[in-house]
């Protein structure tokens, strides 16, 4: 569904991005992990259209997606920092966005994490007078808001608090389940076991590994993503 071909990116002298090739599809949830500064950010920005890539391109459903201007609203996403509008109340905020899609239906709208959030109960809040986990909430039920076939969330479970990191977890697992795509980045592994389907391990701007769950459980006999990482990276290291 997703390509990334040859991907590289420089900032200045930097080569955040070195040759990344990757395919993402229909009702995968893919973990990009890494250590920090390895390049998912910049993955991510580049797949959005919000940072260029220096070489190599992305498709989506085999176009490229610089000639698509509209594919970026089927993707819903959750940004690592959110900047939202300082002065803007919580409702006013889903208005204007609302307002915003028109070719999305009422009928359409996912309120599942909007409900779950209780986020009509923020709706006279000022956007900076939120918490950190409140504006992640926000953050999410937006994301998922218009129900988009994909959904790109950047360490999207710092500062939600325990029960609302279970009905975020709850609400990926059903979302992949119905054949969305999600792309999470994470460095709580755990909150990524139970979603995870395929994990991809960018290295030094580099894709380390790239591999389904069902593949790593066959290599490692283990069954949680810390120990499968950990293992396949360490008996690379003996044969490289
Ligand atoms: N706009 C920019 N200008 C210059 N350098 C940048 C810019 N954005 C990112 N970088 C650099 O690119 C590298 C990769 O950053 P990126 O944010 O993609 O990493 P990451 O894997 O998401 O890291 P983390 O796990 O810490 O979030 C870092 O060395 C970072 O300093």
């Amino acid at each position: 569904m997703i390509e990334f071909r040859e991907i590289s990116k420089r900032f200045g002298k930097q080569k955040v991005l070195n040759q990344v090739s990757l395919q993402l599809e229909v009702g995968h949830g893919v973990a990009l992990v890494g250590p920090n500064g390895s390049g998912k950010t910049t993955m991510i920005k580049i797949l959005l259209g919000l940072v260029t890539s220096t070489s190599g391109e992305i498709t989506l459903y085999g176009k490229p997606i610089e000639k698509q201007s509209e594919y970026r609203k089927d993707i819903g996403y959750m940004p690592q920092i959110n900047r939202f509008p300082d002065n803007m109340k919580v409702g006013q905020l889903f208005g204007m966005l609302k307002n915003m899609r028109k070719d999305v239906s009422k009928e359409q709208y996912d309120l599942d994490l909007f409900k779950a959030f209780e986020i009509g109960k923020l709706k006279d809040k000022k956007l900076n007078h939120l918490s950190g986990g409140m504006k992640q909430k926000v953050s999410a039920a937006l994301a998922f808001l218009f129900n988009p076939q994909v959904l790109v969330l950047d360490e999207p479970t710092a500062g939600l608090d325990p029960v609302s990191n279970e009905l975020f977890k709850q609400k990926l697992k059903s979302s992949i389940n119905q054949g969305k795509l999600v792309l999470i980045t994470s460095h709580i592994l755990s909150d990524l076991d139970e979603i995870t389907t395929h994990v991809v391990y960018l290295m030094d701007g580099k894709v380390r590994f790239s591999k389904s769950l069902e593949q790593m459980k066959e290599e490692t006999s283990e069954h949680r993503l810390n120990r499968m990482i950990a293992q396949i990276l360490n008996r690379e290291e003996v044969y490289v």
